[in-house]
């Protein structure tokens, strides 16, 4: 019997996700000011199209006609996150209502339509006038992310069946501000590290004021996890193999699920550049959560001596390595090293170079190859023992994606940016079938 929602427990959630700067256009209306990513696009050679956030996928405006997509598609939860410059455009004090109702219609509006909304309160558009006192460099906007928080979740309260803090703090702290390639685009281990503990110290200070509110919904955060595998077995692509891992997964597990950084990355990172960890800290982030987002896409093939992966492996439009046994592995190692709240896969996806054919349809076997893989991974991690408990396709539309602007696709909807029209894909199509359950005769 080929792979079905039935295979999987009945209460496992299906969704799809996305991301505001991703989608929503509208990036000088309502009362909207800059964030960190309208300053980065404006800056010469770090958007590969030269595009930005302005119009994106208009879903401002088409947030309706979205909703309907996901409802047709037999989707039972919706992950999008919510703009801080829309809420509180200076980053902290006069709190924007039309911002506020923007997300609040977008939620009665999901509801309506029997479909979950999930908010990520960061997905990495910091108003642009916190950057300019330091950004997460700035101990102070993790304070000031808290009162954000607390604005968000009292306006929407328990509608919102989860919140997360963050979207991949990797990405915010080491992406942006060590490797360079995201906003703020800052190449400076320091810093990244400075910015990465406030991350979680972030987190923790929302977590509390969130607590008192005494929501029913589950509260957690995102972390995007790249299992790490040594090209041989010898010592030196081992050790690689353990650092990349304790780099870009431990240091940001440990503290949350720990209340402790990892101590061999610790010392490896040495005493110039750790972040300043003030009593209580670790405490904060340490608190528990009610869930844990993965966003998984790919491995890391790790080699010391430049060693490459075979002829013939799969690569998708990304140049990541397709491989959907490493999310059942990354699924069991979790579940083995540490003492895990709910898991759900909060993003897995693809882009490929998707074009609408002459049927005007989009065939895009290539995506529906790679989710039907990653939910069967998924699904021998459930069997497995993992109390992973949802998954969510990244993402619903081909949106902004990054540094390389409109020209990577990972939407099960394709849009037309010229025009704005959404074509469903085959994926999409394929998934509307996967999710549907016979009505017994
Ligand atoms: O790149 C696809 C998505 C992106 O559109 C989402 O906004 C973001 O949450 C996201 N995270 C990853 C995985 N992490 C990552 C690794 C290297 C570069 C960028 C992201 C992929 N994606």
């Amino acid at each position: 019997m080929p792979l079905s929602r039935q295979h999987f427990p009945s209460n496992f959630l299906w969704g799809t996700a996305t991301a505001s700067f991703q989608i929503e256009g509208a990036a000088h209306e309502d009362g909207r000011l800059p964030s960190i990513w309208d300053t980065f696009c404006a800056e010469p050679g770090r958007i590969s199209d030269g595009s930005n956030g302005d119009v994106a996928c208009d879903h401002y405006h088409r947030w309706e006609q979205d909703l309907d997509l996901i409802q047709s598609l037999g989707l039972s939860a919706y992950r999008f996150s919510i703009a801080w410059p829309r809420i509180i455009p200076t980053g902290t004090g006069a709190i924007n209502e039309a911002g506020l109702d923007f997300y609040d219609r977008l939620v009665d509006g999901l509801i309506a339509r029997g479909i979950q909304p999930h908010v990520t309160l960061y997905h990495w558009d910091l108003p642009q006038t916190l950057q300019d006192r330091g950004g997460w460099e700035n101990r102070d906007t993790a304070y000031a992310f808290a009162d954000y928080a607390a604005v968000v979740a009292a306006r929407l309260g328990d509608r919102v069946k989860s919140y997360a803090t963050f979207n991949e703090p990797w990405c915010v702290s080491i992406l942006s501000n060590e490797i360079g390639h995201h906003a703020p685009g800052k190449q400076d281990r320091k810093a990244a590290l400075a910015v990465a503990h406030h991350l979680h110290l972030a987190h923790g200070l929302a977590l509390s004021r969130l607590r008192a509110l005494n929501l029913t919904s589950q509260l957690g955060i995102v972390l995007n996890l790249t299992p790490a595998y040594p090209a041989t077995d010898n010592e030196a692509d081992r050790t690689a193999a353990t650092l990349a891992d304790g780099k870009g997964n431990r240091w940001f597990l440990d503290p949350i699920l720990k209340g402790q950084y990892p101590h061999d990355i610790w010392e490896h990172y040495g005493a110039e550049v750790l972040p300043n960890v003030l009593p209580g800290d670790l405490e904060l982030a340490s608190q528990p959560i009610d869930f844990l987002g993965v966003n998984y896409y790919s491995r890391a093939f790790v080699s010391a001596g430049g060693k490459t992966l075979p002829e013939g492996t799969e690569y998708t439009d990304m140049g990541w390595e397709v491989y959907p046994e490493g999310l059942r592995d990354l699924l069991v190692r979790l579940h083995r090293d540490y003492q895990l709240p709910d898991l759900y896969i909060t993003e897995n996806g693809a882009a490929y170079p998707d074009v609408v054919s002459e049927d005007g349809q989009v065939h895009d076997g290539e995506r529906t190859q790679y989710l039907q893989r990653h939910f069967q991974s998924a699904l021998d991690a459930v069997q497995a023992g993992v109390p992973l408990k949802g998954y969510f396709v990244w993402s619903l539309l081909d949106n902004f994606e990054w540094a390389f602007g409109y020209s990577k696709r990972f939407g099960i909807v394709h849009v037309d940016y010229a025009t704005q029209k959404r074509t469903v894909k085959d994926s999409a199509l394929w998934l509307r079938d996967f999710l549907r359950v016979p009505t017994p005769a």
